[in-house]
């Protein structure tokens, strides 16, 4: 993977009044890679996953997205945040499905918020992601109390994908599922990333998913990015406390 950065972390702050969560964090994310996040409980990943997608702004420090900068210093327009917020696609934990609308209205919503197609294409195009994530086209009329948890995670995927984004950001994506339904969507995301091209950014605890489809692993301790490498590179990383992440969430697994 030697794509260029499409996401560029410069120097993040980020704090809860007094309370220092990062000190400072560098990171580049390059095109077509998936780079898991990983770290210890509260050392700050959900806070730097919601500086990336425009949902909080940091203390300190710059982001770059797609050539476009903002941070502690620059806030971006209206404007310019619609314009970076239809190039990614975000699968929140929970899903985040609207309980009263269907998985074909589910999907459908952000094309009817943001486009101005005709209502018989955007279902053509709503279908065409919903078999993509892998769900039987009859799933599309089921509601997600109808839906079982790796049925409600494509589901998801599925609307997360519905504008055609070039960055994927997955939060926890195996959390609430049984080890053979993680893996199954675990090959999903590899799946979609090369087929669809996409730069995928993976917020997890779960280390067989880092070892089955991370290209780089990012890990956050002690405010800071302690290594940023293969997930081999890791296991063998000349500090103790990165090989310790491994060893110790690898034991408690
Ligand atoms: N809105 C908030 N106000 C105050 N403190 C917060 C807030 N959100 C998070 N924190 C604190 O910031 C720290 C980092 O939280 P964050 O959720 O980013 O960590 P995390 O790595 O995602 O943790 P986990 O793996 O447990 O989800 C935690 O100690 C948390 O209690």
């Amino acid at each position: 993977m030697s794509g260029e950065p499409v996401l560029r972390l410069a120097g993040i702050e980020s704090r809860y009044g007094e309370r220092v969560i990062h000190a400072g964090i560098d990171l580049e994310v390059r095109r077509g890679e998936i780079l898991a996040l990983v770290g210890g409980s509260g050392a700050g990943k959900t806070t730097l996953l919601r500086e990336m997608i425009l949902l909080r702004s940091p203390e300190g420090g710059e982001i770059e997205l797609f050539g476009q900068r903002f941070g502690a210093g620059r806030t971006l327009s209206a404007r310019e945040e619609t314009g970076l917020r239809q190039r990614m696609g975000v699968l929140f934990q929970s899903g985040a499905l609207f309980g009263g609308l269907n998985v074909l209205e589910n999907v459908a919503l952000p094309l009817s918020e943001h486009t101005h197609l005709p209502t018989s294409l955007i279902r053509q195009l709503a279908m065409l992601k919903i078999e993509l994530t892998g769900l039987p086209p009859e799933a599309a009329s089921l509601y997600p109390s109808e839906l079982s948890g790796g049925m409600r995670k494509r589901a998801a995927l599925a609307r997360a994908l519905a504008l055609d984004p070039e960055l994927l950001f997955l939060d926890e994506p195996g959390s609430g599922l049984d080890p053979v339904s993680a893996r199954a969507i675990d090959h999903l995301v590899g799946r979609l990333r090369d087929a669809l091209a996409l730069t995928v950014i993976l917020v997890t605890h779960d280390l067989t998913s880092v070892d089955l489809i991370a290209d780089r692993v990012a890990l956050l301790g002690e405010g800071r990015l302690l290594a940023v490498d293969t997930p081999a590179a890791l296991r063998e990383h000349p500090d103790p406390n990165v090989r310790a992440f491994f060893s110790q969430t690898e034991a408690l697994a």
